[in-house]
């Protein structure tokens, strides 16, 4: 685990192994401890170099082994300290990446010297945790409080150019680094040490430190939407700046306790491993990951560029791909390419054309016109003429049947979805879908370019609004049925807000368009002026229906874009969302004339009722086969639609409040609202329970079980 051997005649080379990425489980904390103490007491010993196996410094503390409640093996604190009490010079050679712990280690070494592609940096903040291992304590005391209290809030990756200026690395070389290191640790050997013990230098000052800190306090709680740890960071820093050393690490112990088996620490490490897991996808034919290679593509064709297709078409290019833009509109496909060359700064290959034509060569085609399934049905068929043998026709329909437009194409098999999230370029979320005719090869290769474009790709089955948008149907009907019965957008958003989302319902709505749900809903019949004449406006196939939406559409009010919507903005296009006296009027006389009593709604009852919904049709999505785990499904929830990570997703969230109370919540609003079928608990969440409510990890087993007696 950690491999000692003696070079260059006096120097001690400890290498870390323990692939992928050397984190620090128990056995290497061991490992490191007894090599230190090896170098120690070893007469030919005059200085020490700390590397990683294979190009990887050190990925930090093992996450698999959180949870434990007591951690075999010595503790990091303890190894770190006694590599920054040796008296003999220990040199970090940093290769790849240092990260949490990983960092935390080489800055108990008493010299940094880094690749020039190495990466540093503390990303605990993202797993509901701080640097805790004496991160929070000696940084400050090497790069100064602002810029170690930025490193440690954002968690982000400080790239060896930066971190050789910021002073945390000492050395940045081209070359083999450990070769350096060893010749680097030559040349201090015997040199005095004292001023290299990051433990015994004090922070360098800070003037109006009091102001500094409170104003960081008030940005990180502006900005943590009710996570704990960014705040952590900002007490722990604060410690290290006020406190000596070892009352510093006395403060960021007790900080530490109060966070490690916290709720938000158990979500946002879920969610560290339920990004990864979408990677090891399987169909219900039975292919998998590790056994359907994935064809090559080198070209690819976006089909309309609006945003979507602008997005797309960046996210292709800045992974490599050569695009062809194609736009039938002149006007759309000049302005289309002014914002893309924009937005790619010049660079990526795209050429552009308003005749699909251009396509005919590509690898991959990726459609992503108006959401109107006669428009799509048409491209597909003119696509299946159009391109060579092989093409691979994938979609950026967030809701519609991936099997229909398969069926306009010469070989269906080729055919995915590869649903974006706006913006296209930026959000990580992909959804892979497969219709029942799509090869094993087209989900492995929609999956694999969405790694190489960086993100989460999650493979999930065929139906109307996928994994996503079908859950989310629940959560914005129980918003407007909670407005007819007395709600306020504002009071709805306040409560989702408080809860971690950074928008509510309705100021979400207003952003993506409200004409956007009003042009689904036309599409499937629930809306529209051969629709409504003679029916009741509230029921919909004998169920509850809000035509909120519908009428505010009527009156133009689409949102951000018109300037109105569930909110007023200053402009068309305006961002700043004002309550609107006009909506508060438009509500009551809408519920006058429908004879609706308007109540006092809870803030509880806001969550209880649209969350729960959601997770029910969660539920429904696992029950049917749509989503393989429910680690996809929170990967979806936290990648597509911003749910808050420290709560880990709506199926984690689920188990963290029990499923029994989501059930018994479900059970009580639907007797209260019994023609909302979606607030009917679902048979798998009564049988999860009748279960004893297992842990996430083992739902997997309930639902195979439950499947195998549909
Ligand atoms: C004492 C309390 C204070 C806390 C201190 C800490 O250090 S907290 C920690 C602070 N450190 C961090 O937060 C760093 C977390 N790690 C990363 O950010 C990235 O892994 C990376 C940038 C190091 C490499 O990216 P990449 O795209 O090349 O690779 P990849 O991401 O696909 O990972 C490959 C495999 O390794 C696995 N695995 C990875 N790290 C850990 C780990 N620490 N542990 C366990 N496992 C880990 C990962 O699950 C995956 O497994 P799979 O799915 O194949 O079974």
């Amino acid at each position: 685990m950690a491999q000692y051997r003696v070079v260059s005649g006096s120097v001690a080379l400890i290498t870390i192994q323990n692939p992928p990425v050397n984190a620090l489980r128990a056995a290497v904390r061991e490992g490191l401890f007894n090599a230190i103490k090896r170098a120690s007491s070893d007469p030919q010993v005059r200085s020490v170099v700390l590397s990683g196996h294979n190009g990887t410094f050190c990925g930090g503390a093992d996450i698999k082994e959180f949870g434990n409640v007591s951690l075999p093996g010595p503790h990091l604190v303890e190894v770190f300290q006694l590599m920054e009490d040796l008296v003999k010079p220990v040199v970090a050679a940093i290769e790849g990446f240092a990260l949490g712990g990983g960092l935390e280690l080489a800055l108990a070494c008493h010299y940094r010297i880094g690749h020039s592609k190495a990466r540093v940096g503390f990303p605990e903040v993202n797993l509901g945790l701080f640097p805790g291992a004496g991160g929070s304590q000696r940084l400050p005391r090497l790069v100064g409080v602002p810029a170690a209290l930025d490193i440690i809030i954002t968690g982000r990756h400080v790239a060896a150019g930066e971190a050789l200026k910021l002073g945390l690395l000492d050395k940045v070389i081209d070359q083999n680094t450990v070769d350096a290191a060893v010749t680097f640790a030559k040349s201090v050997e015997g040199k005095p040490l004292d001023n290299h013990r990051l433990g015994n230098r004090p922070c360098p000052p800070l003037e109006n430190m009091d102001a500094f800190f409170e104003e960081a306090m008030k940005r990180v709680h502006s900005r943590a939407r009710g996570a704990v740890a960014p705040i952590t960071c900002v007490q722990a820093v604060r410690g290290a700046a006020t406190l000596p050393f070892h009352k510093g690490m006395e403060l960021e112990k007790m900080l530490l306790g109060t966070l490690f088996n916290s709720a938000q620490a158990q979500a946002s490490q879920y969610c560290f491993f339920a990004e990864r897991a979408g990677a090891r996808w399987s169909m219900p034919s039975g292919a998998r990951w590790d056994t359907c290679k994935a064809k090559p593509i080198g070209t690819a064709a976006v089909i309309g560029l609006g945003t979507m297709g602008r997005g797309i078409t960046v996210a292709l290019a800045r992974a490599g791909l050569s695009v062809v833009a194609v736009e039938t509109q002149e006007h759309q496909l000049a302005e289309a390419q002014r914002a893309v060359s924009r937005m790619l700064k010049g660079g990526g290959r795209v050429s552009y054309s308003p005749d699909l034509q251009a396509a005919a060569e590509v690898d991959l085609v990726v459609e992503a016109v108006f959401e109107d399934m006669a428009i799509k049905e048409k491209i597909f068929k003119q696509l299946s003429e159009v391109c060579k043998p092989g093409t691979l026709l994938t979609t950026n329909t967030s809701t519609l049947d991936i099997d229909r437009l398969a069926s306009c194409t010469r070989d269906p098999q080729l055919v995915v979805g590869m649903h974006f999230f706006a913006p296209a370029h930026i959000m990580r979320l992909l959804e892979v879908v497969y219709g029942p005719r799509s090869s094993p090869e087209a989900v492995a290769t929609a999956m694999q370019l969405g790694k190489r474009m960086g993100k989460v790709s999650v493979a999930v089955g065929n139906c109307t609004g996928f994994v996503g948008n079908r859950m989310l149907k629940p959560y914005l009907e129980q918003a407007n049925f909670l407005l007819e019965e007395g709600a306020t957008p504002e009071l709805v958003d306040a409560a989702l807000e408080e809860f971690g989302f950074p928008m509510g319902v309705f100021k979400m709505s207003d952003l993506s368009g409200l004409d956007v749900g009003w042009r689904v809903r036309k599409e499937e019949g629930l809306t529209g002026p051969g629709v409504t004449a003679g029916q009741p406006m509230r029921i919909r196939h004998s169920r509850r229906y809000s035509p909120l939406g519908d009428l505010m559409c009527e009156e133009g009010r689409y949102g951000q874009k018109t300037g109105s919507g569930w909110y007023l903005y200053d402009k068309p296009g305006g961002r700043v969302a004002r309550s609107d006296p006009w909506l508060r009027n438009f509500l009551e006389q809408y519920r006058a004339r429908h004879g609706l009593v308007a109540r006092r709604i809870s803030q509880q009852e806001v969550l209880e009722r649209c969350l729960y919904a959601l997770i029910n049709e969660g539920f429904r999505v696992l029950e049917d086969g749509i989503a393989a785990s429910p680690q996809n499904i929170d990967a979806i929830y936290v990648f597509g639609y911003s749910w808050p990570k420290h709560r880990g997703g709506p199926m984690f969230y689920a188990s963290q409040v029990g499923l029994a109370r989501v059930l018994e919540g479900l059970n009580h609003y639907h007797q209260a609202h019994p023609d909302v079928p979606h607030l009917e608990p679902c048979s798998l969440l009564r049988r999860l329970v009748a279960s004893g409510s297992p842990p996430i990890d083992k739902w997997s087993e309930v639902v195979k079980g439950h499947r195998s007696q549909l």
